[in-house]
């Protein structure tokens, strides 16, 4: 390699680096980087044992990064391993002008390219009500609350209607960094039990898979060349953080002496939930009764008393009826 052009690929020892792999400090060039990219991941699928040969998996495809590059390498990998998995895509539309109509166009190229069918479900088909009309209504305050837990129950909905046997999300390492911090912080035992596993919800009737679990934000980032080649390197003073992270929560042992909440069905949905009714449907009948404020926060009080005084007339969510799934909630995936 000629003086002043930078250093030489440390895997195939012949092209120019082009970045340093934040999660193992490596210089290498372009091409490997793609290689080891997707034989991580190819790894992780196969370690795990994620698919079976003619399981459905539906991609929680949302326009952004993540998902994206997600279809990209499970379309890619399913047909150059073979694994015999019928692809589809699943979008989510809150309702959210300029923002989710705008990401759902790249899902729709996404179709054509990786000629993967879409489906997409709307949270106004769902529940009457969109993202934009919901924070007229409450404000910008709390409206995560609505968004996440709707998305995650239309998540499933969306999946028992395209009857498939596995959810796969673009959740990857550095997600599930920050999941493992927050429910320390918030002391939630129940969560930061499960939020390290790379397979959720298998008592449920549609698991969720995170084929990313172990891969860095920024090399997904850089996979789908949507930032440039130095911003790859912030992780140098510590490249395995955000995985000992990961490791401290899947090391976090649950005493067999705590209590943990019991997950039932919601009497008004079917959906899991651990109370009478679930987070969605208190959230719904607190939007339907003009008083959207019920059911936002940890307050058992407030939910409590919206689980005791359960309303026969109120008409659940559309959309598949007794589905089962976790309890709800933006920090569970
Ligand atoms: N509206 C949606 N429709 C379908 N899937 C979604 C939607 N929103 C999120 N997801 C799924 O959940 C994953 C994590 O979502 P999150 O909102 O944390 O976005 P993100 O980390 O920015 O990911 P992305 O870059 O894919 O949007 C996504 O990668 C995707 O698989």
């Amino acid at each position: 390699m000629e003086k002043g052009k930078g250093r030489v690929c440390s895997l195939c020892n012949e092209k120019r680096a082009a970045l340093k792999r934040p999660k193992t400090l490596e210089q290498i060039c372009r091409e490997c980087f793609y290689t080891v990219f997707e034989d991580e991941i190819h790894r992780v699928i196969v370690d795990n044992q994620l698919f079976k040969p003619g399981e459905r998996i539906a991609i929680g495809a949302s326009g952004g990064k993540d998902s994206t590059v997600l279809a990209y390498v499970m379309s890619e990998l399913n047909r150059r391993h073979n694994y015999g998995l019928d692809l589809f895509l699943l979008s989510v539309d809150e309702g959210i002008t300029g923002y989710r109509d705008d990401s759902l166009e790249t899902v729709k190229r996404n179709e054509i390219q990786y000629g993967l069918p879409l489906k997409v479900v709307s949270y106004s088909e769902l529940y009457g009500w969109t993202m934009d009309e919901i924070v007229k209504l409450i404000g910008l305050k709390n409206n995560c609350t609505f968004c996440g837990v709707f998305r995650r129950q239309a998540l499933d909905r969306g999946a028992a209607l395209l009857k498939v046997d596995k959810l796969v999300t673009g959740h990857n390492a550095d997600d599930i960094a920050e999941t493992v911090l927050l429910n320390i912080l918030r002391g939630d035992i129940a969560r930061l039990s499960r939020c390290t596993s790379i397979i959720t919800g298998e008592d449920g009737p549609i698991p969720r898979c995170k084929p990313f679990k172990y891969t860095y934000e920024k090399e997904i980032s850089f996979c789908g060349c949507f930032v440039l080649d130095k911003q790859l390197s912030n992780h140098d003073d510590r490249p395995r953080a955000i995985l000992d992270i990961i490791k401290s929560g899947e090391d976090f042992r649950i005493s067999t002496s705590t209590k943990m909440p019991e997950q039932g069905i919601c009497e008004r949905c079917g959906y899991i939930s651990s109370q009478k009714w679930c987070k969605a449907c208190v959230l719904l009948e607190g939007l339907n009764r003009g008083l959207p404020k019920l059911g936002i926060g940890r307050s058992r009080g407030v939910r409590g008393e919206i689980n005791s005084e359960h309303n026969a007339n109120m008409k659940p969510a559309n959309g598949t009826k007794n589905l089962q799934s976790k309890q709800c909630g933006s920090l569970d995936f």
